[in-house]
């Protein structure tokens, strides 16, 4: 199938992720100068070109380790603090190396330290944005990575890739480059396996996951690798952001693909689209969503932390699906997992059941949204229709579970 990109040739603006391994030697944690210095380079280009970048880094870690005179980073859980310790030696020292090689340019550039906490309040995530936008209006370059020293593990990013998927969704990218320690995605391992094949096109990354085999789990250094790399894309395509992965050793590269992607005139084919794009650097390009969610919908889905899990029957999904989505009531309610308040977030699950056998067969994901009622509440009033509420309760917040507004549904409807 040929891709015909958007023809928008004026003001692009790209999410660029850098991990460890393009950053750090993988051994010595020295910081790998050279394509540090083409990374910066290229940035300075695109932005010569008129296009705004936003750099996502990893390599606190690294670097800490490197200023520490560590071997490598704790490993035992009892040594998780120390390496959050680490990430705050490293990060002043990586954002200084940032503003020494941009700063030789004239180039003034911004630290952003996000947790998924900061995304989780709806004005927080949006002063984020706002204060992306603006340095973006600015001409500065944001340099973004995870606050480690206040990222306690259950509501950690982990790993820089999710952390680029979201920030490319705050910024409305239209691409996402992730820059890693290969060219592209392959059908498998190609390190072991001479039989990979480069995948150069992704429509469907459900499709794409039964296809390949993906068990890269990154380097010594990094957390990410390519699993995390098909999640950071599931993400970013959501929201209408086309993501390639590349080689982060060749940041130039970047140059070429988007100039391949978008340099044939608005009237050419689509075969003279796919034929220029195939002579761009190899890479793996993931096509974003024609329709994608709109921002509260995707804040709702990928920036709130999940606090637990709403079980519904048959019939509520049929109706959270429908064209005139309802809300979700506490009728359809089957059970309640976790320990959440009212306004926190949860998973909406259904649990197909075997009749013979009446034990789960399947489990789909329905939906995420914030809830009206904690789930203690929620345990109590399950299966009971709205207006018993109040009986139950002896007060009644909202007449449903979580409104269709605050909701966002995943998957297709059922209509479809
Ligand atoms: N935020 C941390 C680690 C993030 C991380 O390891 O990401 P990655 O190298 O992309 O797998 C750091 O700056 O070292």
């Amino acid at each position: 199938m040929l891709h015909k990109q958007k023809q928008k040739t004026s003001s692009l603006t790209i999410v660029v992720k850098v991990g460890t391994s393009s950053i750090c030697d993988e051994v010595t944690h020295f910081p790998l100068l050279g394509n540090l210095s083409l990374m910066v380079e290229t940035i300075l280009k695109l932005k010569a070109m008129g296009h705004r970048v936003v750099l996502v880094t990893s390599a606190a870690i690294g670097t800490g380790l490197r200023r520490l005179n560590l071997p490598s980073k704790p490993k035992k859980l009892a040594q998780i603090q120390s390496e959050i310790a680490v990430a705050a030696v490293g990060q002043g020292r990586l954002m200084s190396l940032y503003d020494d090689l941009f700063g030789q340019f004239n180039q003034p550039v911004a630290q952003i330290l996000l947790t998924r906490n900061d995304l989780a309040d709806r004005s927080q995530y949006l002063n984020a944005v706002n204060c992306l936008e603006e340095l973006l209006a600015m001409g500065v370059v944001p340099i973004v990575n995870e606050n480690d020293t206040i990222s306690v593990s259950e509501i950690r990013f982990g790993d820089n890739d999710t952390l680029s998927a979201i920030t490319a969704g705050m910024v409305k990218a239209d691409y996402l480059f992730l820059m890693t320690d290969v060219d592209c995605l392959y059908t498998d391992n190609p390190r072991t396996n001479s039989n990979a094949k480069p995948v150069f096109i992704v429509d469907d990354i459900a499709t794409l996951k039964e296809q390949v085999t993906v068990s890269s789990p990154g380097t010594s250094l990094g957390t990410g690798g390519m699993v995390t790399k098909l999640i950071a894309a599931d993400l970013a395509t959501a929201a209408g952001v086309t993501t390639i992965i590349t080689r982060g050793s060749t940041p130039q590269n970047i140059i070429a693909i988007v100039s391949a992607l978008h340099s044939p005139s608005p009237s050419s084919s689509s075969a003279d689209v796919a034929a220029t794009a195939t002579a761009a650097p190899l890479h793996t390009r993931f096509v974003a969503k024609p329709n994608p969610l709109v921002d509260r919908k995707w804040w709702i889905l990928h920036g709130l932390h999940t606090a637990g899990t709403i079980y519904v029957d048959a019939g509520c999904v049929r109706a959270l699906k429908a064209q005139q989505r309802s809300s979700l009531f506490a009728a359809g309610i089957v059970h309640v997992e976790g320990s959440f308040v009212a306004q926190q977030s949860a998973r909406v699950v259904h649990e197909r059941v075997d009749p013979e056998t009446g034990k789960v067969v399947e489990q789909i994901e329905v939906g995420k949204g914030l809830v009206n009622y904690s789930s203690m509440e929620i345990a109590r009033i399950k299966g009971c229709k709205s207006s018993e509420i109040e009986g139950i309760l002896g007060y009644a917040d909202a007449e449903c579970v979580v409104h269709r507004d605050n909701m966002t549904i995943t998957g297709k409807r059922a209509e479809e």
